[in-house]
């Protein structure tokens, strides 16, 4: 691997809200093109702060966050860096409940200038790549649970990312559902080569990823064995 290739650099990066003892102290990682490794931590320690720093949804109060060689907060274009850089899918799908899934997943693509037909086509291709191909034209209350996120991790891929954050994205699903998302995104690490940061409870997790870190006391720190 070449110096400079990682697909997320974050250098001595602090957050603090205001309060006494800030949430991120020191946290310093890595990512490769292509890895898969879980972001773990108490509650409260600062997992979705990291994710929201890396996707420049936040500044961070010092240190450095960049994604692709790119700092992030310093993007003329945030909203594009978002759309074609870095897919999230979150806890809960966040869905809209009047379109269809083929239509919530054409969503991303809206600003690209793409005819409606190729955005179709692309969302019902990603919509394919979950398991859903057969539900394109499914409303979210049509979908169950398991398929409403699956449907969200298509929306996230749609614009082919090289970088997926997922913020506990079997956090509200049972063990079976919770299954194929995590099953899905290990695919996606493995056979498309995309990079992935996830952070998760789920104890299935640890076990699918090439790598774990544990941030603990606003800094990341050798991961325990469980
Ligand atoms: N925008 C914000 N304003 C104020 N406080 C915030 C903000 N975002 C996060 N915090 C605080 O920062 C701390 C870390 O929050 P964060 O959501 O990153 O933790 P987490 O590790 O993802 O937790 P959990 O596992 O419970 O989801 C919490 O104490 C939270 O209340």
């Amino acid at each position: 691997m070449s110096a400079g290739a990682e697909v997320v650099v974050v250098e001595g990066v602090r957050r603090s809200f205001g309060a006494l003892v800030p949430v991120l102290q020191d946290v310093s990682f890595r990512l490769e093109p292509g890895e898969l490794v879980l972001l773990r931590g108490p509650s409260g320690a600062g997992k979705s702060t990291v994710l929201n720093l890396v996707a420049g949804l936040d500044r961070p109060d010092g240190g450095e966050v960049l994604v692709d060689g790119v700092r992030v907060a310093g993007l003329g274009h945030p909203a594009r860096f978002r759309r074609e850089v870095v897919g999230f899918v979150f806890q809960l799908h966040h869905l809209l409940a009047e379109l269809t899934a083929e239509e919530n997943v054409e969503v991303p693509l809206i600003p690209a200038h793409l005819r409606r037909s190729q955005r179709r086509a692309r969302a019902r291709a990603a919509l394919a790549e979950v398991g859903l191909g057969d539900r394109a034209t499914h409303r979210p209350v049509e979908l169950s649970g398991g398929e409403r996120q699956l449907t969200a991790v298509a929306r996230a891929i749609v614009g082919r990312p090289r970088l997926l954050l997922a913020d506990e994205p079997t956090g509200s699903l049972d063990a079976i559902a919770g299954e194929r998302v995590l099953g899905l995104i290990g695919r996606l690490s493995r056979d498309q080569g995309m990079t992935v940061l996830l952070v998760s409870h789920d104890p299935r997790a640890a076990g699918r990823v090439d790598r774990v870190l544990e941030l603990r006391d606003g800094r990341i720190v050798a991961p325990e064995p469980r």
